[in-house]
């Protein structure tokens, strides 16, 4: 996409000093990518007779990522990555990000590689960097605000009984690579890859939303977790078969449903979804991994692991950031 509207002058609008150095720095790096910044705040505009969607999403040094993991670029890369797949789960198109950075003096070489990793992920979505904070801190911290738009965004609370539930990519691979590290090991690059360098699943949400999709949520606490949302929000029951999820190479079935940071879509949708065009179309796989069942009596917003023997299975639990 093209970017249009970033003057020359929005470099010289900020003042002098260290901090809108840094700031006129980054702008540099992103080039056309960075559009009216330099002002108190953005203005947007949103195209007629759609929502504004919004969501924000921190990314804290200690808490989602180590220094020892990833690179800088990659830590910029994934923050905004996970926080543009929360417009992908609305099936909402991408109108801009605001990123908020705390730099601790230790991470200040680093600043612009880090705002390197932003870009290309604003590049690669056509999303424009729309502006931000700069503050000086004790732990690196990345808080990026998406703003986007649809017509009709898809929420959680859309799921029926009858809808078969999908889920995109090959996943388990965000906790494979986690484990490694972990034990101090070298983790595939393939596991690496996906914990590193997600790809929000924006067009593909769209093209679920226009075939159907009644409820979507992006894969950020494990499948489990996340598909129990859905079941909670549209106060139904959902039944997932472990031996349909898509595990990558090296990921178990519990890997894959309990793992998180994966940023693939669960969606539910009447049964049908055209699997193979999605598979041509994106390069990345859907796969039926259950449906929405009856609600047996009080069971609304449960969901049901069932095994190979079609026995139930423990219910692997999600990411928690207070647990424990
Ligand atoms: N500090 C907070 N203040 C207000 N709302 C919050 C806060 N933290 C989370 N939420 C809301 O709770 C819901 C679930 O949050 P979260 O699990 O982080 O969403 P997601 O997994 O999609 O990023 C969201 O609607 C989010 O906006
Ligand atoms: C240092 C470190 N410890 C643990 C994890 C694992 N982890 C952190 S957050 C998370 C789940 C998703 O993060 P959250 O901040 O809840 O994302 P949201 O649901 O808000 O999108 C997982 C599995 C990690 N990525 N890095
Ligand atoms: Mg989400």
């Amino acid at each position: 996409m093209a970017f249009a509207g970033m003057t020359a002058d929005a470099h010289h609008r900020l003042g002098p000093g260290r901090e809108f150095d840094l700031v006129r720095a980054m702008l540099a790096r992103w080039g056309d990518v960075a559009q009216g910044i330099g002002d108190d705040a953005a203005s947007l505009v949103v195209p007629p007779g759609e929502r504004l969607v919004v969501s924000t999403d921190a990314s804290v040094e200690g808490a989602h990522f180590r220094r020892e993991w990833l690179t800088p670029e990659e830590i910029g890369w994934r923050a905004a990555a996970s926080a543009l797949s929360d417009l992908a789960a609305m099936a909402a198109r991408p109108l801009g990000m605001v990123i908020a950075m705390a730099l601790p003096d230790v991470w200040r070489a680093d600043a612009l590689a880090i705002a390197d990793g932003i870009g290309a992920v604003a590049r690669a979505t056509g999303t424009p960097i729309v502006g931000g904070d700069l503050v000086r801190a004790s732990e690196l911290g990345l808080t990026i605000t998406v703003l986007g738009s649809a017509v009709r965004p898809v929420g959680r609370d859309g799921a029926r009984v009858g809808d078969a539930v999908y889920v995109t990519g090959m996943l388990g691979g965000p906790r494979v690579a986690l484990r490694a590290w972990e034990r101090g090991e070298v983790p595939s690059a393939e596991a690496r890859a996906r914990f590193a360098r997600p790809m929000p699943r924006i067009a593909e949400a769209r093209w679920l939303a226009e075939r159907g999709a009644r409820a979507l949520v992006d894969v950020s606490d494990g499948l489990g977790a996340d598909v129990r949302h859905v079941a909670a929000a549209s106060g139904v029951r959902i039944v997932l078969e472990r031996r349909l999820v898509p595990c990558l190479a090296g990921a178990s079935p519990a890997d894959a449903l309990a793992g998180g940071e994966e940023y693939e879509l669960a969606v539910a949708a009447p049964p049908g979804l055209d699997v193979e065009a999605f598979a041509a179309r994106f390069g990345v796989a859907l796969r039926r991994v259950g449906e929405v069942v009856a609600d047996a009596a009080g069971a609304a917003g449960q969901v049901e692991i069932r095994g190979d023997d079609g026995a139930r299975v423990e219910f692997p639990s999600g990411h928690d950031h207070f647990s424990g």
